[in-house]
């Protein structure tokens, strides 16, 4: 019997090109010396028109779709190690179908930035001058000639009006363009210093060496006395030696310079501090273990909703869970937002489990985040801890996929592809037979919803782990102030507490809910803000034609600008939102001995700016920390004894279904950061609707109301997470041009499912950020119940307008599954 192992000619190849055109695979030969080399999920190096590209492997085959003299050669192999298992490139299959995108875009999401391959078309004077040059030819070619090589598509950025003249010079052999190529980061090499020979034959050999070279006999005993091996950086610096003599000694065959391989280690020389054991549970925490292992042991897939107040000790039950997951033989990967993934967390992780964590965030280097992922690749580490895209962390044996703080928007990519990481958790937990765990004080709607309906386990943590309860939570009316004469951002109560804070030396948190436009219209005196009639959502302000106008961006309902409050008749109605910057200025006039530490995106802008901020007011060297969203989650600061919230209800009138839900989850966050040690918080919630339930069970911090009344909400309305939606952006210099490719993709599915009741096609309707970067955007809305249904209808009417945009120099994207609408 023999077995005879069939040799593949050809390998499948995704390409690394930007465009719909080329989303399908290629064909490559295999030359003999790379059979060995080229698998399935292999990074490749393949000619594509005249340049050459990085490509994945994603099949072998012996059947050529062209004559085989026609196909071309892979040129080189780029990884040691394939970088795509089997199941990451079923998962980039899925992430295409499911959110619409190029497969080399999927492919990309899957592997760490900065590995990839470049190449860039270079244009360069050449030796010919040609005898005929007109004008602009002469200017182009002197440029050149002045500046030597330059990027080809940068120039034609950034003069247009040299394109024609570019031409010309390459047809008359003027100019030429090549591509320059530029690898993706690689493997840290590091060169070492070996002895070359055993203790006696060096002392030996340093005998024979001349008298009076001491310098070459000081080196070579230390590097004996090291024990042979060490860094050329060590040596030279402890011996003081020079480059000179090292080489002496190379030459006599004494020592020999290698490059070895070293890892970037991000958390290298920061204290780590002794290994933490785990904590005895208590009864609750015991429940949701117990209930969590068991799932792990029918290595089947499982949801899990931990639903747990904040301090209720979630993440110890994820330490535990990840340790018998890992004493299975499996690995597990924790999912923390990226604003919450700080120091502080990823220690607590380190100090459980050491060096078997890889570490995966935006903020480290490309060369460190590639060798953190090599760890996680090659099998060296059972844990990753990271943002969104960790979720793609390439292991073989997955058990556990944790997502800390589910509710949180960040777990949807808003780039191509626009995937929700809780969904990609699901797909890879099928494939390998693992349980999700979906952590939450303030579950979204979807999942809470997905628990109540069986498909997801609910697991409850009642109490914080100390028993302590929550804050008490006093409401401010600020209509009542305005009506008082109080015209300040600072109700006379909040005014009051932050005086006797401050005289008291006692820290305070401010939180200002924000986000970064006001497009809504309150009244002061009432509290009236527009809303639509069939979604209630708040409208948003608009200039058309120079008129100003108020429209749903859901389903297009439109209605004029009163000048006069509808509710109240007060003139008090304008355009609302105050900036971080202004309530400091108003701080620093009322309290001028106040030390004010601003937290927002102006302030954090530097790299380590936003760790510093916290340290110093961690260290009491402030008073008052004053910020955003920003400082919302995880913080846990024991001196601090009032959280103000200066207006409670900015999120409440985003143009958004969801700004119910998010309002809630914030307030009680940020409620959360305060009495969570000794020392006794209060937390004063200044609103003009402190009626709206999310409110009032922000307050009383009461979950199970907020959400009986916004599900029954969300289902009289028509929204998520009843519906799914899809949104189809069109983006466009001319307003009317935008109109109209958003126009296209609404007619092509009005056409398909006019007539079907488990698909609602919205009208076209002005974004609210109506204009982005100089171009109008118009926004189409489709909701559906089943992707299935319209999945194919959705890709159709995406490439239709897609390619009218192409034409007229427009964009339209397609955003699957849209969490936030803008
Ligand atoms: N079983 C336990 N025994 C003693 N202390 C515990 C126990 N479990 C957790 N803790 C401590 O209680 C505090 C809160 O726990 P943890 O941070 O795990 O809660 P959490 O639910 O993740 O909180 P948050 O929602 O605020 O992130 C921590 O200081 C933790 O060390
Ligand atoms: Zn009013
Ligand atoms: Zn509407």
């Amino acid at each position: 019997m023999s077995t005879k192992l069939t040799k593949m000619l050809l390998a499948e190849v995704i390409v690394d090109v930007k465009s719909h055109e080329t989303d399908r695979t290629f064909q490559y030969f295999i030359p003999e010396e790379l059979q060995k080399r080229v698998v399935i999920g292999m990074r490749v190096l393949v000619p594509f028109g005249p340049r050459r590209v990085e490509g994945y492997v994603v099949s072998l085959t012996n059947n050529p779709e062209t004559p085989l003299e026609k196909v071309k050669p892979i040129l080189r192999v780029l990884d040691e190690l394939p970088p795509l298992t089997p199941e990451l490139i079923e998962l980039s299959d899925w992430l295409c179908e499911r959110y619409i995108c190029t497969r080399a875009q999927a492919v990309q999401a899957l592997l760490p930035g900065g590995m990839r391959f470049k190449s860039t078309l270079v244009i360069e004077a050449s030796d010919v001058t040609p005898a005929i040059l007109d004008a602009r030819e002469k200017e182009v070619l002197s440029f050149l000639k002045n500046k030597g090589p330059q990027v080809k598509s940068q120039l034609l950025k950034d003069h247009p009006s040299w394109r024609g003249a570019i031409a010309k010079l390459l047809q008359k052999g003027a100019i030429t363009e090549r591509f320059m190529e530029r690898t993706g980061v690689k493997e840290k090499q590091v060169a070492y210093v070996v002895l070359q020979m055993d203790r006696e034959s060096l002392l030996q050999k340093l005998d024979h060496l001349q008298a009076n070279a001491f310098k070459q006999k000081e080196v070579a005993l230390w590097l004996l006395h090291q024990g042979g091996t060490v860094r050329l950086r060590d040596l030279l610096a402890a011996t003081k030696a020079a480059r000179s003599t090292i080489e002496a000694l190379r030459q006599k065959g004494i020592l020999d310079i290698e490059q070895r391989e070293e890892r970037r280690d991000p958390y290298h020389g920061r204290y780590i501090g002794e290994k933490e054991g785990k904590l005895p549970l208590t009864a609750a925490q015991e429940r949701a273990y117990s209930a969590i292992l068991s799932m792990l042991q029918t290595r089947q897939a499982h949801t899990v909703l931990l639903q747990g107040v904040t301090g209720s000790g979630k993440t110890e039950i994820y330490l535990q869970t990840i340790e018998a997951c890992v004493q299975m033989g499996r690995q597990a990967i924790v999912l923390v937002p990226e604003i919450a993934l700080t120091p502080q967390m990823v220690e607590r992780f380190k100090k459980r489990f050491g060096e078997d964590v890889a570490v995966l965030h935006s903020r480290l280097s490309p060369g460190e985040r590639y060798d953190e992922w090599r760890r996680i690749r090659q099998g060296e580490v059972s844990i990753a801890v990271g943002a969104r895209s960790a979720v793609f962390a390439p292991f073989e044996k997955l058990g556990l996929l944790i997502i800390d703080e589910e509710h949180e928007l960040s777990y949807k990519q808003e780039e191509n592809p626009k995937y929700h990481a809780r969904e990609v958790a699901y797909f890879r937990a099928l494939y390998h037979g693992a349980t999700v765990v979906l952590g939450s004080a303030t579950p979204s709607m979807e999942v809470r919803y997905a628990a109540a309906k069986g498909r997801v386990t609910r697991i409850l943590l009642p109490e914080r782990v100390n028993r302590k309860p929550l804050p008490p939570v006093e409401i401010v009316d600020m209509r009542l102030e305005l009506k008082q004469g109080n015209r300040s951002i600072f109700s006379r109560r909040l005014h009051e507490a932050i005086a006797e804070k401050l005289a008291h030396r006692e820290q305070m948190i401010l939180f200002l809910n924000r986000r970064g436009y006001s497009t809504f219209i309150l009244c002061r005196a009432c509290g009236y803000v527009a809303r639509c009639p069939s979604c209630d959502v708040s409208l948003t302000y608009h200039y058309l034609n120079s008129i100003p106008i108020l429209r749903c961006h859901y389903c297009g309902h439109s209605e004029e600008v009163a000048g006069r409050c509808p509710e109240c008749g007060s003139q008090h109605i304008r355009n609302f939102g105050t900036g971080t910057q202004k309530v400091e200025e108003e701080l620093l006039r009322l309290f001028p001995e106040a030390r004010v530490i601003r937290m927002d995106v102006d302030t954090t802008a530097t790299k380590g700016s936003h760790e510093r901020l916290l340290r110093t007011f961690g260290a009491r060297e402030a008073d008052i920390l004053l910020g955003t969203q920003m400082i919302a989650k995880g913080l846990d600061f024991p001196g601090v004894t009032l959280v103000g919230i200066i207006t409670a209800d900015t999120s409440l009138n985003v143009p958004d279904f969801r700004a119910a839900e998010r309002t809630f989850q914030l307030l009680t966050q940020v409620a959360g950061r305060v009495g969570r040690h000794d020392a006794a918080g209060e937390v004063i919630l200044q609103t003009y609707h402190p009626e709206h339930y999310a409110i009032q069970c922000a307050v009383t911090q009461d979950y199970e109301r907020f959400f009986q009344k916004e599900i029954e909400i969300r289902h009289s309305l028509d929204h998520p997470p009843f519906w799914e939606m899809t949104v189809f952006t069109a983006a466009h210099e001319s307003q009317k041009e935008a109109y109209r490719l958003a126009r296209e993709t609404e007619r092509w599915m009005r056409r398909r499912f006019s007539e079907d009741p488990e698909v609602i096609v919205h009208e076209t309707t002005a974004a609210p950020l109506a204009r982005l970067h100089g171009k109008y955007r118009f926004h189409q809305v489709i909701k559906y119940k089943s992707y299935k249904k319209v999945k194919a209808e959705l890709l159709a009417a995406y490439f239709h307008a897609r390619a009218k945009a192409k034409k007229i120099d427009g964009v339209l994207s397609v955003d699957v599954n849209a969490q936030m609408v803008l």
